[in-house]
């Protein structure tokens, strides 16, 4: 369902991101883990179409990003870091706004914001404006833009920075639940949250993928999944 094959890009003189391939099947949870400005973000520009890599191509459910990204952009549901949002619009208005943006009929689009609404329990804010809402509340309004099409594949950027405690275990059973039906490819720094969550862990490094298995492949022979990170990380890549 996603496809990365060769993925490369290169800013001026820079590579960000050096061919990297992978292919996550159906129904699968990836953990994208990494250090800070080792390329997560920039794969995930290229796995969406967001940006052209330098070389080497990007698949979503088959589709090329690049070739067709409108069909692709239907199959996929994309969670950007920090995404940005209307202060001024309610969840409500905005979730409107983007089904309408998709082309979504009304009456589909009423039932999909109600299910978004509820999977992502935004009922009590719905009508407040955003620039009024907590952190954790408007990243749960991204998520719920993300899911609203209902996509086969989601790519989320650091779903859970910046949140509470309380947040992020709503946030990880979110994660879990939505893994049940569907593929998804989720960045994060924080690696308690890789093991309850993911089938698999893709770590990238200086731009280059480094780690492709299960979390307890990544934990054999180390301490924690800390200790791998450190590893991992100590020399260039
Ligand atoms: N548009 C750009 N122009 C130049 N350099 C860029 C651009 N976008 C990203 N980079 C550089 O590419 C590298 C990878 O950045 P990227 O944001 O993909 O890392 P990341 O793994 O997502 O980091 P973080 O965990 O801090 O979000 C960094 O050195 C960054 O400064």
């Amino acid at each position: 369902m996603i496809e990365a094959r060769g993925l490369t890009k290169q800013f001026g003189s820079f590579l960000a991101v050096r061919d990297v391939s992978f292919e996550v099947p159906q129904g699968q949870v990836v953990a994208f883990l990494g250090p800070n400005g080792a390329g997560k973000t920039t794969t995930m520009r290229l796995l969406t179409g967001f940006i052209a890599p330098t070389h080497g191509q990007a698949k979503i459910a088959g589709i090329d990003v690049q070739a067709d990204r409108i069909a692709a952009a239907e199959r996929l549901g994309y969670l950007p870091e920090n995404g940005p949002l209307y202060p001024d619009m309610t969840p409500m208005a905005i979730l409107e706004f983007f089904g309408r943006a998709r082309g979504m009929g009304s009456s589909a689009l009423a039932d999909r914001i109600d299910a978004v609404v509820g999977l992502c329990s935004l009922s009590t804010v719905a009508y407040k404006p955003i620039a009024k809402l907590s952190k954790g509340y408007r990243q749960r309004v991204s998520m719920a833009q993300a899911l609203l099409h209902d996509p086969d594949v989601l790519i989320m950027d650091e779903p859970t920075s910046g949140l509470d405690p309380n947040q992020i275990k709503g946030v990880r059973q979110l994660i879990r639940e939505l893994g049940r039906s569907k593929t998804v490819l989720v960045s994060t720094h924080i690696l308690q949250e890789v093991e309850p969550v993911a089938d698999r862990v893709l770590f990238i490094h200086d731009g280059r993928l480094v780690f492709d298995g299960a979390p307890a492949e990544m934990r054999a022979g180390s301490a924690s999944l800390e200790e791998k990170f450190y590893q991992l990380t100590a020399s260039p890549a």
